[in-house]
């Protein structure tokens, strides 16, 4: 498929989505939606991918969803239309999804960025959800993934006050996995996702699968479920060929399944 607001890229073994809307500093219009959940489909799809990288610009990965776009809509529109319901893109692959982040990231575009399984941020990077100054709040999850990353108290603070914070704020709130100088964001993700990319493919989406749980079933049940999955791996080829290759003193050989 053509695609007119993102770049898709395949390299080595990571999918590269950049979004592309430099002159609306990536605004989340319908069309740029329409175009990453197509990409993020592509991409489950191709066995020669093990990992998806979003990132956006040197100004921003995203500034939210398109202002200008949903500023007539009704309340009869965004309900009957169920608004938003469907901009969940980094959501729609079992593979993980590596956000990385310069300039601004705000809104929706933090919303995006906190639905990948793990966010590099530039040092230049800005979060937050600014969507009470505009008479809303947040519409495609911020409220829930924010809090639960950042916990209850600055959670408010950025949802009721809808302020900025900062790459080094974010990462002492645990919003951001690492912060590295702007001039570095795109190697250091890339290697990230590249290692990740390179992982035996099973234990990839089993880890991601367990640790996801944890934000869905209690203590008790996240730890049943991560044993169900790790007896599991038992079953893999690449189990036998990971612990043989340690034992051996070389690199495994996976062949994911
Ligand atoms: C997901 C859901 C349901 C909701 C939301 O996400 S609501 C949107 C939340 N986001 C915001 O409120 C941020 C809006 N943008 C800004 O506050 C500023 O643009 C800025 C602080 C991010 C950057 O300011 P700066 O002065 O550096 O740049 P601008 O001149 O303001 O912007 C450049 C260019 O981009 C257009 N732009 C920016 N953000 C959006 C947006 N969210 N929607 C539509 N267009 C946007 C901006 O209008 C300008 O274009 P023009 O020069 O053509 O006006």
């Amino acid at each position: 498929m053509a695609y007119e607001n993102i770049i898709v890229e395949i390299k080595g073994r990571v999918g590269v989505v950049t979004l592309n809307r430099p002159n609306a500093l990536n605004a989340l219009n319908r069309a740029l939606i329409g175009e990453l959940s197509q990409a993020v489909v592509e991409l489950q799809n191709n066995d020669a991918v093990g990992c998806l990288l979003i990132t956006g610009s040197d100004k921003a990965f995203a500034a939210g969803a398109d202002i200008k776009e949903m500023a007539d809509k009704s309340f009869i529109d965004a309900y009957l239309g169920n608004f938003a319901a469907d901009w969940h893109a980094p959501t729609k692959t079992r593979k993980p999804v590596v956000a990385a982040v310069a300039g601004f990231a705000l809104g929706g575009g933090c919303e995006l960025a906190m639905m990948c399984d793990l966010i590099i941020a530039a040092d230049t990077a800005k979060f937050g959800q600014p969507e009470i100054k505009l008479g809303v709040i947040p519409g495609i999850g911020g409220t829930q993934r924010l809090t639960r990353a950042v916990g209850k108290a600055k959670a408010m603070d950025l949802v009721l006050t809808g302020r900025m914070m900062d790459a080094a704020e974010a990462e002492r709130s645990n919003l951001v996995a690492r912060v590295v100088p702007a001039a570095q964001l795109m190697d250091e993700a890339m290697k990230v996702a590249d290692t990740i990319a390179n992982m035996s493919l099973p234990s990839v989406l089993a880890a991601k699968e367990a640790v996801d749980a944890a934000f869905e079933s209690s203590l008790a049940e996240g730890v049943r479920f991560e044993r169900r999955i790790f007896h599991a791996l038992f079953a893999t080829e690449d189990q036998k060929e990971g612990m043989k290759a340690f034992v051996e003193k070389r690199k495994p050989q996976w062949k994911n399944k």
